[in-house]
């Protein structure tokens, strides 16, 4: 190669070189316009999210997604707003989802399961840990259960050829601790069904309008989770009989017994879901709620009596060291209206004397403390002549 035929290669090689140096500095500046572009994009990100974090925020729920906006209804007031949405939640929206506005109504934010009220007053356990054997002193009960709720869920074509439909709804009632949410949990449990629990002082305690879509909420829950018991636990605090005031806290009130029993007149073919209830004051309640196809079976589940209580003591004491000179015979008889939950009080009061103790096996004289303990705490709570509850 002559010297002319070097250096123009080299001419052509350095040529090339600066067009891939102009390539790199066009590209260069093309990522260093990109970064400064998503530098302010985080900065607007970081002042959205300190004025969402500095602002109070009003809740809603979605009614209606149209062309023209979101229609949302505010809670607390119930005001209907056509209204925006933020565009980072654009595609998110669906009827029905809880969400936050802010002073001018835009959604600001749409809120999760944990925040939802639906969760927060709804307690559902796919397979509740609660046996039969677990329930001591109310047999009768117990067998009263597995025939209107049990036997419809496991051996539906039974009723069907006999000619007769099960109880809709069964309501136990009776003191506190008497193991009526027991009853309900076991008999989920016997059955592979879901257990959906719901307070009924929960259902009354949230905003206007809300309590009656807690109880829509409640009976579409249970039909996705079929088979499912729906548990209402205090149903009296949303099904009292009616008082003649016209506050709107009782208006709201009728308001959810009304959905309840509309869902419960609905309901004729109820599949696989059954619905149960508790109460520690059946004298309250409204008797509309008592009408055959709502609440038609009475169970009454009172406290144990002394061989309810003997049964009680065993079933609490089942994974302790007991020692042998404890008679349960014996402590059954001085137990007097005590409660299932009361026992169970006693027993692990008992362990907790061993303990201090540093023994492990819990002897008589633990049971002798933890009664006396148990006596003289109730005294100092006992209000005279008031009566607690009425069943
Ligand atoms: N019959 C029972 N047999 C065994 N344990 C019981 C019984 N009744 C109550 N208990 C004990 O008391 C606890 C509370 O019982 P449970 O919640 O079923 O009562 P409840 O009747 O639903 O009370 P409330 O009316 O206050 O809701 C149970 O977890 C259990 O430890």
């Amino acid at each position: 190669m002559s010297d002319a035929e070097r250096l123009s290669a080299i001419r052509q090689h350095y040529e090339r070189l600066v067009a891939v140096n102009d390539e790199l500095d066009d590209r260069l500046l093309e990522a260093t316009d990109r970064r400064s572009e998503l530098q302010e994009e985080l900065e607007q990100l970081k002042r959205r999210n300190e004025t969402l974090k500095t602002s109070s925020l009003y809740l809603a729920t979605v009614e209606e997604l149209t062309d023209d906006g979101v229609v949302i209804k505010q809670h607390g007031n119930n005001q209907e707003v056509l209204t925006e949405v933020s565009p980072h939640l654009d595609d998110e929206l669906d009827a029905g989802d809880r969400v936050a506005i802010n002073d001018s109504f835009a959604i600001q934010q749409l809120l999760d399961d944990e925040t939802d009220a639906r969760a927060q007053a709804m307690e559902i356990d796919a397979s509740p840990s609660v046996s039969y054997g677990d329930i001591g002193g109310i047999d009768d009960q117990v067998r009263e259960v597995r025939e209107a709720v049990e036997e419809p869920l496991t051996n539906p074509e039974l009723f069907e050829t006999v000619g007769v439909d099960p109880p809709s709804g069964v309501l136990l009632y009776g003191p506190p601790g008497t193991g009526k949410t027991m009853l309900a949990k076991a008999v989920a449990n016997e059955t592979d069904a879901t257990f959906i629990k719901m307070a009924g002082s929960e259902l009354v305690r949230k905003f206007i309008g809300e309590g009656s879509r807690l109880v829509r909420d409640l009976f579409e829950l249970a039909a996705e989770r079929e088979p499912a018991v729906i548990f209402i636990d205090e149903i009296d605090a949303v099904a009292s009989k009616r008082t003649d005031s016209k506050t709107s806290g009782d208006a709201e009130v009728q308001r959810t017994m009304m959905q309840l029993l509309s869902e419960m007149d609905g309901f004729d073919d109820r599949g696989d879901i059954r619905i149960m209830a508790a109460t520690n004051r059946f004298d309250m309640l409204d008797e509309a709620i008592l009408r055959p196809g709502r609440f038609d079976r009475l169970i009454k589940v009172p406290k144990p009596d002394l061989e309810g209580r003997e049964q009680i003591l065993e079933i609490h004491t089942r994974d302790m060291n007991v020692a042998s000179d404890v008679n349960f015979a014996g402590l059954g008889s001085t137990l007097e209206e005590y409660s299932g939950a009361d026992i169970a009080a006693l027993a692990t009061e008992a362990g907790m004397f061993a303990i201090r103790d540093g023994r492990a096996e819990v002897r008589r004289r633990d049971f002798d403390d933890a009664y006396a303990k148990i006596e003289d705490a109730e005294e100092q709570t006992t209000i005279p002549g008031h009566t607690p509850y009425q069943y």
